[in-house]
């Protein structure tokens, strides 16, 4: 049995860190797995334009441990009111790393999202001109459409058009949850990644609903049947080099998930390569972690791959109950369980 492996320190290509006193209380738990992470943009209010992105990027190295290198990955959040001249804004300023499209109403914070991509057909042309990557929200807000299928409805009618439209536009599938999604991706051009979570390659939808209703499982895209995790894990493990590590650690106060209408958004930056770790070791493809975490994701951006290295080792450790987020505190995903790996920390 393997009991250490050690890999390029890896990058996480989605990641919300939220903003102020709650930001301060989670950034260190990325910093010290990841060199580098995609921030998302959906702020109150959103960071819509390069200036916000700039006065956020200050703010969450401000937030860093001592001595952190962590390098916060800038990205703009797209509104039906951007501007293509914003774009070359974005990329002259050199901290703007790509640019989020939320359909509006699709997830936590989309309100001021796209309400229709041709609207923004202009921004997709600065971006493809500026090679600027477009990180999707892949998934149809139509109130009409089952929520276990909102993200295949949103291949067919938004993606496939899409990626027809703007031929050399980068596109990020973020947090791919279902089998015609892992497909599209293998088969798509090669100007299409996709991001998978920990907790997609984890859990079903059984976890949401097993002997009671659990908070904490519910995230968008919705945990979907065990036949698309399957298909998630096939593609993680496979080696194929368009998908990559992004975690989707989306911290909620415990009292906005715990409540008459929970926030979606699950937590796992405390334990994110440890959570990775569990399920390549399961799937028996510990070595083909270093690609998913650590190369396939930094090709995919065409950033240079990281130098460092890191090391898991066989140790296991309970995860605490909570940890504290500003006035509240933030359930980490398997809070109170116990982790087969640990990241080592110099
Ligand atoms: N994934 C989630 O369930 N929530 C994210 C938003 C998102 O990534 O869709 C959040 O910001 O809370
Ligand atoms: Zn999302
Ligand atoms: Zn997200």
């Amino acid at each position: 049995m393997t009991e250490t492996i050690e890999i390029t320190r890896p990058d996480d290509w989605h990641l919300h860190l939220r903003d102020g006193a709650a930001m301060a209380d989670v950034v260190g738990h990325s910093a010290r797995q990841f060199a580098r992470a995609i921030i998302m943009p959906n702020l109150k209010p959103p960071v819509t334009d390069t200036a916000l992105a700039l006065a956020y990027r200050e703010r969450i190295l401000a937030a860093l441990p001592e001595g952190s290198g962590f390098e916060p990955l800038m990205t703009l959040y797209l509104t039906d009111l951007t501007r293509p001249e914003e774009i070359d804004r974005a990329r002259a300023s050199g901290a703007v790393a790509a640019c989020k499209l939320y359909p509006a109403g699709a997830t936590t914070n989309s309100d001021s999202g796209v309400t229709d991509i041709a609207r923004i057909a202009p921004v997709l042309e600065a971006m493809q001109r500026n090679a600027m990557p477009l990180l999707v929200h892949c998934e149809v807000t139509d109130p009409e459409v089952d929520i276990f299928e909102r993200e295949q409805r949103f291949i067919d009618d938004k993606l496939v058009p899409l990626l027809r439209d703007f031929p050399e536009l980068k596109v990020v599938f973020e947090h791919v949850t279902t089998a015609d999604g892992v497909a599209l991706v293998r088969e798509g051009p090669e100007t299409l990644g996709a991001t998978i979570t920990p907790h997609h390659l984890r859990y079903n939808r059984n976890a949401l609903l097993a002997g009671g209703i659990r908070p904490h499982f519910y995230c968008l895209p919705v945990l979907k049947h065990e036949r698309h995790r399957e298909a998630l894990v096939e593609a993680a493990t496979s080696g194929h080099p368009r998908f990559f590590l992004g975690t989707d650690s989306a911290p909620h106060p415990r009292t906005a998930k715990l409540s008459d209408c929970g926030c979606a958004g699950a937590y796992s930056a405390h334990a994110a390569l440890e959570l990775y770790a569990e399920v390549f070791d399961e799937a028996g493809a510990l070595d083909r972690l270093e690609g998913f975490a650590s190369h396939h994701g930094a090709d995919f951006y065409g950033l240079p791959r990281n130098q460092e290295r890191v090391r898991l080792t066989r140790t296991p450790w309970q995860v605490p109950a909570h940890y504290p987020f500003g006035e509240d505190c933030v359930v980490p995903l398997r809070a109170g369980e116990t982790l087969s790996w640990r990241l080592e920390t110099a």
